[in-house]
């Protein structure tokens, strides 16, 4: 058996969209955002629809995305940090032909990069965003730890973590 899809795990702003794109890339796989995904399939922005339908809602539509996102092989899907966290053993539970990582930065450097990018990301916008995001962190990375390799992911670029990734992925083989 041979590895037939990537899912990228980790906080926000650890990287998992632009790291996931330089992957697709060089693997020649299409890639599948699920933010992006919703973001078309509801026509309004992630912020938008939390602010209009609440957390619970959100991750109801990011869970129902992620299932169709694994029925198609050759493809890189990433979603939402908070999707890994939503519920018990969704990692355990991926096909055995999905290849896991996570991407894994400290709560400084998300807060630092989710400041920096353009993309609003509701449970960050709070007026101390460090403490939140230190606390969401400690919750979430035992969720994030059954990933296949773990990856640190603050001091590389994209494209070196893609070469990484896609390199692992040749040298190892799923259980059958
Ligand atoms: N390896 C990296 N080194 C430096 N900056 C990065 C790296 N990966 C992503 N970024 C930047 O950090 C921000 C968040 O990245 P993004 O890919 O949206 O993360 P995520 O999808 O995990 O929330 C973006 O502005 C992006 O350009
Ligand atoms: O971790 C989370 O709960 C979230 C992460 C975000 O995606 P990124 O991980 O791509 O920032 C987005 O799905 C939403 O703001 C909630
Ligand atoms: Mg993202």
């Amino acid at each position: 058996m041979r590895w037939r899809r990537v899912v990228l795990v980790g906080f926000m702003a650890s990287g998992k969209t632009t790291v996931g794109a330089a992957l697709a890339r060089r693997l020649g796989w299409r890639l599948i955002d699920i933010d992006a995904e919703l973001v078309a399939r509801e026509g309004r922005s992630v912020q938008e629809i939390f602010a209009a339908e609440g957390e619970a809602a959100f991750r109801g539509l990011e869970a129902r995305a992620v299932r169709d996102a694994l029925d198609e092989r050759e493809v890189v899907v990433v979603p939402g940090g908070g999707w890994a966290a939503a519920a018990e053993g969704r990692i355990h539970a991926l096909p055995a032909d999905t290849f896991t990582v996570w991407l894994r930065v400290s709560a400084e450097a998300a807060v630092a990069r989710a400041r920096a990018s353009s993309v609003v990301r509701p449970l960050l916008a709070g007026t101390d965003p460090m403490t939140t995001a230190s606390a969401l962190l400690a919750e979430r990375e035992p969720f994030y730890a059954p990933a296949r390799l773990h990856l640190e992911a603050e001091e590389k670029s994209p494209d070196h973590l893609a070469v990484n990734i896609a390199s692992q992925m040749q040298s190892s083989l799923p259980r059958s």
